[in-house]
């Protein structure tokens, strides 16, 4: 079952509870150990996937594995080898400049530069996402390269391409990936891209928590549940257990 099976792991509100200041985040030893015996267990075959940037996910989990960062914008392969969607520095000094002057003008809402990438936070303040989410659909429709992308209290201005369905496609194209089935996990609106990829690639999607609608079959109530479903798909590996094992107990579909 661990040359059968690729994992693709979601951090914020998969991985990690949130919290109102995305800097505050830290991965707990508990978490840390668990994540390397499965990257372990399936030979490599993992991978996070998410809309951070790759140096940051580097930091959170200081581990060299494949990951996805800013949707898919950076990639870095299991081998170690590294794609990143070109940015023109002209268009994203312009980027930076118009979106710090649009915070000047929302109260409550917080700017994060992800370098190629800027997200813009109301988790303190959520009776202000409608207006931010308009104000940052403006600015993001101005600057020619740049798409939108909505997710959990965060609007994100991002270079057009790429998401992380496609960063999982181009993921299972390279070994070790290459010819496993996929598992994604993922809570986000942004994870819905890789949920109907995996799920036409014959995979299983599982979402954590309750959005909806959603593409994924199956349902995980919190990162403390994921948490411990990686402890069973762990022990199911080394025990050997059949494939059904790494299925998630609840199934959002209604049949399992
Ligand atoms: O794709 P993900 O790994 O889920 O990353 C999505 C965004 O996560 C972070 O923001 C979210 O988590 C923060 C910390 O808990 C929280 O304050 C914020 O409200 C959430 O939206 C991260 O800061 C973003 O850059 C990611 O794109």
């Amino acid at each position: 079952m661990g040359e059968r099976w690729a994992l693709f792991l979601d951090v914020d509100g998969t991985l990690l509870e949130f919290h109102d200041d995305p800097a505050a985040v830290a991965v707990e030893t508990g978490l840390s150990r668990r994540l390397q015996a499965v990257h372990r267990a399936v030979h490599g075959a993992l991978a996070l996937v998410s809309g951070r940037a790759l140096a940051d996910l580097d930091r959170l989990f200081n581990q060299p594995w494949a990951a996805a960062g800013l949707h898919g914008v950076q990639l870095r392969h299991a081998d170690g080898s590294r794609r990143d969607l070109p940015v023109d520095p002209a268009a994203r000094e312009l980027l930076r400049r118009r979106a710090r002057q649009l915070v000047r003008t929302l109260d409550g809402v917080q700017l994060e530069d992800k370098g190629a990438a800027i997200a813009l936070h109301c988790r303190r303040q959520p009776d202000r996402y409608e207006t931010l989410l308009a104000a940052a659909a403006e600015l993001a429709d101005s600057l020619e390269g740049y798409e939108l992308q909505t997710g959990n209290l965060v609007t994100e201005i991002k270079p057009e391409g790429m998401d992380k369905g496609r960063a999982v496609s181009e993921l299972l194209e390279h070994p070790p990936f290459r010819g496993r089935r996929p598992v994604y996990l993922g809570d986000d609106l942004t994870d819905e891209h890789a949920f109907e990829v995996v799920g036409r690639s014959g995979g299983l999607a599982i979402r954590v928590g309750d959005r909806t609608p959603t593409a994924a079959r199956f349902t995980l109530p919190s990162p403390a549940a994921v948490q411990h479903w990686l402890s069973c798909v762990l022990d199911a590996i080394q025990q050997g257990a059949p494939s059904h094992a790494l299925r998630s107990e609840g199934d959002s579909s209604g049949s399992s």
